[in-house]
Protein backbone atom coordinates (compact mmCIF):
# COMPACT_ATOMS: atom_id res chain seq x y z
CA UNK A 1 0.00 0.00 0.00
CA UNK A 2 1.32 3.38 -1.33
CA UNK A 3 0.45 6.70 -1.70
CA UNK A 4 1.38 10.20 -2.52
CA UNK A 5 0.09 13.99 -2.02
CA UNK A 6 0.85 17.12 -2.62
CA UNK A 7 0.23 20.55 -0.81
CA UNK A 8 1.10 23.80 -1.59
CA UNK A 9 3.26 26.22 0.37
CA UNK A 10 1.52 29.15 1.57
CA UNK A 11 2.06 32.46 2.46
CA UNK A 12 0.64 34.68 4.86
CA UNK A 13 0.77 38.74 4.49
CA UNK A 14 -1.43 39.22 7.47
CA UNK A 15 -3.69 37.10 9.94
CA UNK A 16 -5.57 37.62 13.42
CA UNK A 17 -5.10 34.63 15.65
CA UNK A 18 -8.03 32.95 17.08
CA UNK A 19 -7.06 31.17 20.04
CA UNK A 20 -10.02 31.01 21.99
CA UNK A 21 -12.56 28.93 21.88
CA UNK A 22 -15.27 27.85 25.27
CA UNK A 23 -15.09 24.33 24.21
CA UNK A 24 -11.32 23.92 23.40
CA UNK A 25 -11.76 22.42 20.09
CA UNK A 26 -8.38 22.58 17.92
CA UNK A 27 -10.92 22.92 14.87
CA UNK A 28 -12.28 26.32 16.28
CA UNK A 29 -8.49 27.91 16.75
CA UNK A 30 -6.86 29.23 13.92
CA UNK A 31 -6.87 32.84 11.96
CA UNK A 32 -8.22 35.19 9.75
CA UNK A 33 -6.53 36.42 7.33
CA UNK A 34 -4.94 36.49 3.81
CA UNK A 35 -2.07 34.78 2.29
CA UNK A 36 -1.51 32.74 -1.14
CA UNK A 37 -0.47 29.52 -2.07
CA UNK A 38 2.36 28.82 -4.51
CA UNK A 39 3.07 26.01 -7.06
CA UNK A 40 6.30 25.11 -5.00
CA UNK A 41 5.60 22.79 -1.81
CA UNK A 42 5.79 19.39 0.00
CA UNK A 43 5.27 15.90 -1.51
CA UNK A 44 4.78 13.09 0.85
CA UNK A 45 5.14 9.41 -0.18
CA UNK A 46 3.56 6.78 2.43
CA UNK A 47 4.41 3.76 1.83
CA UNK A 48 2.52 0.57 4.15
CA UNK A 49 3.99 -2.49 4.95
CA UNK A 50 4.06 -5.19 7.20
CA UNK A 51 5.50 -4.51 11.06
CA UNK A 52 8.91 -6.52 11.37
CA UNK A 53 10.81 -7.03 14.06
CA UNK A 54 10.85 -2.96 14.13
CA UNK A 55 11.17 -1.22 17.11
CA UNK A 56 9.19 0.91 15.96
CA UNK A 57 6.17 1.12 13.83
CA UNK A 58 7.26 4.39 11.80
CA UNK A 59 10.09 6.13 10.10
CA UNK A 60 9.61 9.76 8.68
CA UNK A 61 12.23 11.14 6.84
CA UNK A 62 12.65 14.11 4.59
CA UNK A 63 14.06 14.87 1.26
CA UNK A 64 15.29 18.69 0.08
CA UNK A 65 14.74 20.71 3.31
CA UNK A 66 15.50 19.31 6.43
CA UNK A 67 14.03 20.27 9.77
CA UNK A 68 14.60 20.06 13.34
CA UNK A 69 11.45 18.34 14.36
CA UNK A 70 9.14 16.09 13.13
CA UNK A 71 6.51 16.40 16.14
CA UNK A 72 3.62 17.48 13.07
CA UNK A 73 4.03 14.62 11.61
CA UNK A 74 3.70 12.56 13.94
CA UNK A 75 0.55 13.48 15.30
CA UNK A 76 -0.93 13.33 11.95
CA UNK A 77 -0.15 9.57 11.44
CA UNK A 78 -1.38 9.20 15.44
CA UNK A 79 -4.66 10.54 14.75
CA UNK A 80 -5.12 7.99 11.77
CA UNK A 81 -3.89 5.32 13.90
CA UNK A 82 -6.79 5.27 16.01
CA UNK A 83 -8.96 5.12 13.14
CA UNK A 84 -7.90 1.45 12.75
CA UNK A 85 -6.11 -1.85 13.89
CA UNK A 86 -3.32 -1.18 12.30
CA UNK A 87 -0.64 -2.89 15.21
CA UNK A 88 1.11 -4.80 12.29
CA UNK A 89 1.96 -1.99 10.32
CA UNK A 90 4.79 -0.20 9.60
CA UNK A 91 4.90 3.19 8.00
CA UNK A 92 7.72 4.36 6.00
CA UNK A 93 6.76 8.21 5.31
CA UNK A 94 8.67 10.83 3.17
CA UNK A 95 8.50 14.08 2.50
CA UNK A 96 10.26 15.64 -0.34
CA UNK A 97 10.29 19.25 1.31
CA UNK A 98 11.17 22.01 -1.94
CA UNK A 99 10.70 24.92 0.31
CA UNK A 100 12.73 26.29 2.94
CA UNK A 101 11.76 25.12 6.45
CA UNK A 102 10.87 28.33 9.17
CA UNK A 103 10.70 30.88 6.35
CA UNK A 104 7.17 32.08 6.59
CA UNK A 105 6.40 29.51 3.50
CA UNK A 106 3.97 27.30 5.62
CA UNK A 107 5.79 24.38 5.22
CA UNK A 108 4.78 22.56 8.81
CA UNK A 109 1.50 22.69 7.11
CA UNK A 110 2.11 21.35 4.04
CA UNK A 111 3.95 18.17 5.72
CA UNK A 112 0.67 17.96 7.70
CA UNK A 113 -1.84 18.21 5.12
CA UNK A 114 0.08 16.50 2.37
CA UNK A 115 0.62 13.83 4.94
CA UNK A 116 -3.03 13.73 5.93
CA UNK A 117 -3.95 13.17 2.23
CA UNK A 118 -1.71 9.87 1.86
CA UNK A 119 -2.26 8.29 4.63
CA UNK A 120 -6.02 8.56 3.87
CA UNK A 121 -4.95 7.18 0.36
CA UNK A 122 -2.55 4.45 1.51
CA UNK A 123 -4.60 3.14 4.36
CA UNK A 124 -8.29 3.37 2.19
CA UNK A 125 -9.44 5.26 4.93
CA UNK A 126 -11.72 6.56 2.66
CA UNK A 127 -12.16 10.17 5.10
CA UNK A 128 -14.09 13.07 3.92
CA UNK A 129 -11.85 15.43 2.76
CA UNK A 130 -12.81 17.79 5.42
CA UNK A 131 -11.88 15.42 8.30
CA UNK A 132 -8.80 14.34 6.32
CA UNK A 133 -8.01 18.94 6.37
CA UNK A 134 -9.08 19.17 9.99
CA UNK A 135 -6.40 16.36 11.10
CA UNK A 136 -3.61 18.45 9.29
CA UNK A 137 -5.37 21.76 10.56
CA UNK A 138 -4.85 20.12 14.82
CA UNK A 139 -1.64 18.79 13.86
CA UNK A 140 -0.42 22.31 13.29
CA UNK A 141 -2.49 23.89 16.10
CA UNK A 142 -1.28 21.40 18.65
CA UNK A 143 2.64 21.92 17.63
CA UNK A 144 1.75 25.52 17.52
CA UNK A 145 3.73 25.88 14.17
CA UNK A 146 0.35 27.55 12.29
CA UNK A 147 -2.84 28.59 12.88
CA UNK A 148 -4.55 29.23 8.99
CA UNK A 149 -1.83 27.77 6.62
CA UNK A 150 -3.73 24.25 6.48
CA UNK A 151 -7.09 25.86 5.66
CA UNK A 152 -5.55 27.97 3.07
CA UNK A 153 -3.43 25.68 1.53
CA UNK A 154 -6.75 23.18 0.97
CA UNK A 155 -8.11 25.38 -1.14
CA UNK A 156 -5.07 27.38 -2.87
CA UNK A 157 -5.24 30.55 -4.39
CA UNK A 158 -4.61 34.16 -3.84
CA UNK A 159 -7.10 33.68 -0.57
CA UNK A 160 -9.11 35.98 2.06
CA UNK A 161 -9.51 33.74 5.19
CA UNK A 162 -12.77 35.45 6.53
CA UNK A 163 -13.51 32.53 9.04
CA UNK A 164 -10.96 30.99 11.45
CA UNK A 165 -11.13 27.17 12.30
CA UNK A 166 -10.21 24.52 10.33
CA UNK A 167 -11.85 23.27 7.10
CA UNK A 168 -15.38 22.63 7.41
CA UNK A 169 -15.53 25.38 9.96
CA UNK A 170 -13.20 28.33 8.55
CA UNK A 171 -13.84 29.38 5.28
CA UNK A 172 -12.11 31.29 2.48
CA UNK A 173 -13.13 33.90 -0.43
CA UNK A 174 -10.62 33.55 -3.39
CA UNK A 175 -9.21 36.56 -5.14
CA UNK A 176 -9.08 36.73 -8.56
CA UNK A 177 -6.31 38.32 -10.41
CA UNK A 178 -4.86 38.60 -13.98
CA UNK A 179 -1.54 36.03 -14.07
CA UNK A 180 1.11 37.20 -11.56
CA UNK A 181 4.56 36.11 -10.93
CA UNK A 182 5.28 35.70 -7.39
CA UNK A 183 9.35 36.00 -6.26
CA UNK A 184 10.96 35.88 -3.20
CA UNK A 185 13.58 36.16 -1.43
CA UNK A 186 14.26 33.56 2.15
CA UNK A 187 16.88 35.33 4.82
CA UNK A 188 16.39 33.87 7.85
CA UNK A 189 14.08 31.50 9.54
CA UNK A 190 11.72 32.82 12.39
CA UNK A 191 10.01 30.05 14.77
CA UNK A 192 6.43 30.44 14.30
CA UNK A 193 6.27 27.81 17.67
CA UNK A 194 8.16 30.73 19.94
CA UNK A 195 6.27 33.79 18.15
CA UNK A 196 2.97 31.84 19.36
CA UNK A 197 3.99 31.25 22.83
CA UNK A 198 5.70 34.52 23.57
CA UNK A 199 4.06 37.36 21.18
CA UNK A 200 0.64 36.48 19.57
CA UNK A 201 -1.57 37.75 22.82
CA UNK A 202 0.07 41.48 21.82
CA UNK A 203 -0.28 41.54 18.10
CA UNK A 204 -4.60 41.09 18.06
CA UNK A 205 -5.52 44.37 16.48
CA UNK A 206 -4.75 45.11 13.13
CA UNK A 207 -5.07 41.77 10.95
CA UNK A 208 -8.90 41.52 11.51
CA UNK A 209 -9.49 45.43 9.78
CA UNK A 210 -7.58 44.53 7.29
CA UNK A 211 -9.44 41.57 6.37
CA UNK A 212 -12.29 43.34 5.97
CA UNK A 213 -10.05 46.57 3.89
CA UNK A 214 -9.04 43.63 1.20
CA UNK A 215 -12.66 42.28 0.96
CA UNK A 216 -13.54 45.41 -0.45
CA UNK A 217 -10.27 45.82 -2.82
CA UNK A 218 -9.77 42.66 -3.56
CA UNK A 219 -6.32 44.01 -5.18
CA UNK A 220 -3.17 41.80 -4.76
CA UNK A 221 -1.00 45.73 -4.34
CA UNK A 222 -3.17 46.72 -1.75
CA UNK A 223 -2.64 43.51 0.08
CA UNK A 224 0.92 43.70 -0.67
CA UNK A 225 1.02 47.18 1.38
CA UNK A 226 -0.62 45.99 3.96
CA UNK A 227 1.40 42.98 4.66
CA UNK A 228 4.47 45.77 5.02
CA UNK A 229 2.21 47.55 7.68
CA UNK A 230 1.43 44.51 9.27
CA UNK A 231 5.15 42.91 9.48
CA UNK A 232 6.08 46.68 10.93
CA UNK A 233 3.18 46.38 13.47
CA UNK A 234 4.59 43.10 14.72
CA UNK A 235 7.69 44.18 14.66
CA UNK A 236 9.42 42.00 12.45
CA UNK A 237 10.84 44.00 9.72
CA UNK A 238 14.87 43.84 9.66
CA UNK A 239 16.64 46.19 8.38
CA UNK A 240 17.80 44.15 5.49
CA UNK A 241 14.41 43.56 4.64
CA UNK A 242 13.51 47.09 5.47
CA UNK A 243 16.47 48.30 2.75
CA UNK A 244 15.03 45.97 -0.13
CA UNK A 245 11.84 47.24 0.73
CA UNK A 246 13.07 50.40 -0.23
CA UNK A 247 14.69 50.03 -2.91
CA UNK A 248 12.14 47.80 -4.45
CA UNK A 249 9.56 50.95 -3.96
CA UNK A 250 12.06 53.55 -5.71
CA UNK A 251 11.32 50.78 -8.77
CA UNK A 252 7.65 51.41 -8.39
CA UNK A 253 7.23 47.59 -7.34
CA UNK A 254 5.31 46.66 -4.40
CA UNK A 255 6.10 43.96 -1.93
CA UNK A 256 5.24 42.26 1.03
CA UNK A 257 6.70 40.24 3.95
CA UNK A 258 5.62 36.55 4.89
CA UNK A 259 4.98 35.70 8.61
CA UNK A 260 6.87 34.64 10.09
CA UNK A 261 10.29 34.37 8.13
CA UNK A 262 12.79 37.05 7.38
CA UNK A 263 11.58 36.55 3.85
CA UNK A 264 10.10 39.48 1.19
CA UNK A 265 8.05 38.54 -1.52
CA UNK A 266 6.64 40.66 -4.69
CA UNK A 267 3.47 39.64 -6.47
CA UNK A 268 4.02 41.33 -9.93
CA UNK A 269 2.80 41.56 -13.70
CA UNK A 270 5.20 38.70 -15.64
CA UNK A 271 7.03 42.02 -17.00
CA UNK A 272 8.06 43.00 -13.88
CA UNK A 273 10.13 39.59 -13.47
CA UNK A 274 13.28 40.94 -15.00
CA UNK A 275 13.12 44.18 -13.05
CA UNK A 276 12.56 42.26 -9.64
CA UNK A 277 15.69 39.95 -10.29
CA UNK A 278 18.13 42.18 -10.58
CA UNK A 279 17.32 44.08 -7.17
CA UNK A 280 16.93 40.32 -5.77
CA UNK A 281 20.29 39.30 -6.91
CA UNK A 282 21.63 42.10 -4.97
CA UNK A 283 21.54 40.39 -1.61
CA UNK A 284 23.56 37.07 -2.29
CA UNK A 285 22.95 35.77 1.05
CA UNK A 286 19.18 35.18 0.42
CA UNK A 287 17.75 32.38 -1.36
CA UNK A 288 15.34 33.38 -4.30
CA UNK A 289 12.49 31.87 -5.51
CA UNK A 290 10.41 32.49 -8.37
CA UNK A 291 6.72 30.86 -8.36
CA UNK A 292 3.25 31.04 -9.72
CA UNK A 293 0.01 30.75 -7.68
CA UNK A 294 -1.48 27.68 -7.10
CA UNK A 295 -5.17 27.41 -7.50
CA UNK A 296 -6.07 23.58 -6.82
CA UNK A 297 -4.80 23.43 -3.35
CA UNK A 298 -3.59 20.15 -1.47
CA UNK A 299 -3.97 17.07 -3.46
CA UNK A 300 -3.75 13.18 -3.69
CA UNK A 301 -1.32 12.62 -6.84
CA UNK A 302 -1.75 9.63 -8.73
CA UNK A 303 1.16 8.72 -10.77
N1 LIG B 1 7.71 16.76 9.80
C1 LIG B 1 8.07 18.03 9.91
N2 LIG B 1 8.71 18.63 8.88
C2 LIG B 1 9.06 19.92 8.93
N3 LIG B 1 8.90 20.69 10.05
C3 LIG B 1 8.29 20.14 11.11
C4 LIG B 1 7.83 18.80 11.08
N4 LIG B 1 7.26 18.55 12.27
C5 LIG B 1 7.36 19.65 13.00
N5 LIG B 1 8.00 20.61 12.33
C6 LIG B 1 8.31 21.90 12.91
O1 LIG B 1 7.80 22.96 12.14
C7 LIG B 1 8.77 23.98 12.03
C8 LIG B 1 8.49 24.75 10.77
O2 LIG B 1 7.31 25.47 10.95
P1 LIG B 1 7.33 27.05 11.05
O3 LIG B 1 8.32 27.52 12.08
O4 LIG B 1 5.90 27.46 11.18
O5 LIG B 1 7.90 27.42 9.63
P2 LIG B 1 7.18 27.60 8.27
O6 LIG B 1 7.06 29.06 8.16
O7 LIG B 1 8.08 26.99 7.27
O8 LIG B 1 5.86 26.90 8.40
C9 LIG B 1 10.09 23.24 11.99
O9 LIG B 1 11.16 24.06 12.40
C10 LIG B 1 9.84 22.11 12.97
O10 LIG B 1 10.17 22.49 14.29
C1 LIG C 1 1.30 33.36 10.16
C2 LIG C 1 0.98 31.98 10.71
C3 LIG C 1 0.50 32.08 12.16
C4 LIG C 1 2.26 31.11 10.71
O1 LIG C 1 2.74 30.89 9.40
P1 LIG C 1 4.08 30.00 9.13
O2 LIG C 1 5.21 30.66 9.87
O3 LIG C 1 4.28 29.99 7.66
O4 LIG C 1 3.80 28.63 9.68
C5 LIG C 1 -0.09 31.29 9.80
O5 LIG C 1 -0.31 29.99 10.19
C6 LIG C 1 -1.42 32.03 9.78
O6 LIG C 1 -2.29 31.77 10.61
O7 LIG C 1 -1.60 32.88 8.90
Amino acid sequence: MEAKAFCPAHITGFFKAHLEDPQRNLENLGSMGAGFSIKQGVTTRVKIDTKNDQQSNFCIIAKGYQSDKTDVSEYVLNEFLKLGEFSDKFFDIEHEILIPVGYGLGSSSAVALSLSYALDQALNTKLDKIKIGQIAHNAEVNCKTGLGDVLASYHGGFEIRVKAGAPGIGSVEKIITDKIVIMMICFSPISTNKFIKERLPQINGLGGKMVNKLLESKNYEHFQDMSLEFAKYVDVMTPRMQKLVDELSQKDIKCGIALFGETVFSMIPKEKENDVLEILQKYPEGSIIKSELDDQGARVLFN
